[in-house]
């Protein structure tokens, strides 16, 4: 089976001549929890972008599942694909359950999705999805932004499911979520991969959640790949190969109890 998503010798340089990706390669299967860590301005973010269309590459192919993405595809993909983003993206005056069903507007013709006229179906389905995600149902019709950040972000991953995609994009999904909710949150994005098959690819800035929760790292550094593996493989060198000279927006945990904090606590500290 080919993989669901691969860059093959993508470049992308913004106007200003910044270079954000570099001849980048990368192949990533299906169902797969993918975390994507690198120092700040490392292409992390264009990556992504270049997966929903927001930027498209100067030099490269993308492949997503197995077929070429241009901008025409990249609309009848977009159902495929879902997103969910740091400050959760949601309409706040809307109710979870509206925010929830308007993940099913990219499947919708144009004429359903402006009456909003959603089936009883449609609307068990969200219901479920919410539910899914960890929401009871006496969520369903608050305002989006009554909830806090960490059930918002529940309400995100519910409505990005919403289309039955095959990938989902998630850009630092936990940069505004304290530690305890980001585990809660990654642990069930984690499940999403391995329960329903869905490949997840995420950026994160806290290497020891990458650590606890990816099934592969893949390191990114000035636009280019310097780490691909599993979690165990990630050692000193590799992330010295990410992180020398050390940059400021890199964050580990003091806190965390696990066997390697002590390693990451050095790092953070060189
Ligand atoms: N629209 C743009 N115009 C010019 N340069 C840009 C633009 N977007 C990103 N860049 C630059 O491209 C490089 C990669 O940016 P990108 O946002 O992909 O990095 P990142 O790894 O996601 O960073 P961060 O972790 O800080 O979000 C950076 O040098 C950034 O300043």
């Amino acid at each position: 089976m080919s993989a669901l998503v691969e860059f093959d010798g993508v470049s992308k340089r913004y106007a200003d001549g910044t270079r954000a990706l570099d001849e980048l390669k990368l192949s990533m299967p299906r169902a797969q929890f993918c975390v994507v860590l690198g120092p700040s301005g490392a292409g992390k973010s264009t990556l992504l972008r270049m997966l929903n269309g927001l930027t498209r590459p100067d030099e490269g192919d993308i492949r997503f599942d197995g077929v070429t993405l241009t901008t025409a595809r990249l609309r009848q993909q977009r159902s495929r694909i879902g997103s969910i983003h740091q400050h959760y993206g949601l309409v706040g005056r809307l109710s979870v359950l509206d925010n929830v069903l308007c993940g099913l507007l990219p499947r919708m013709g144009l004429l359903r999705s402006m009456t909003g006229a959603f089936s009883d179906e449609q609307r068990r389905r969200a219901c479920r999805a919410l539910a899914d995600a960890g929401l009871d149902e006496n969520q369903l019709y608050r305002r989006a932004d009554e909830l806090s950040g960490g059930q918002q972000q529940r309400v995100g991953i519910a409505r990005a499911l919403m289309c039955d995609p095959q990938l989902i994009l998630a850009d630092e999904p936990v940069a505004s979520l304290d530690p305890r909710i980001s585990r809660d949150i990654l642990g069930l994005l984690r499940n999403t991969v391995h329960e329903q098959g869905v490949a997840v690819l995420c950026t994160l800035h806290q290497v020891e959640l990458a650590l606890e929760f990816a099934d592969r790292i893949v390191g990114l550094r000035l636009g280019r790949v310097v780490f691909d593996g599993v979690p165990s493989e990630f050692d000193a060198a590799a992330h010295a190969s990410l992180y020398s000279a050390l940059d400021p927006h890199v964050r580990t945990d003091p806190a965390n109890a696990d066997a390697r904090a002590p390693l990451l606590r050095e790092w953070a500290h060189a």
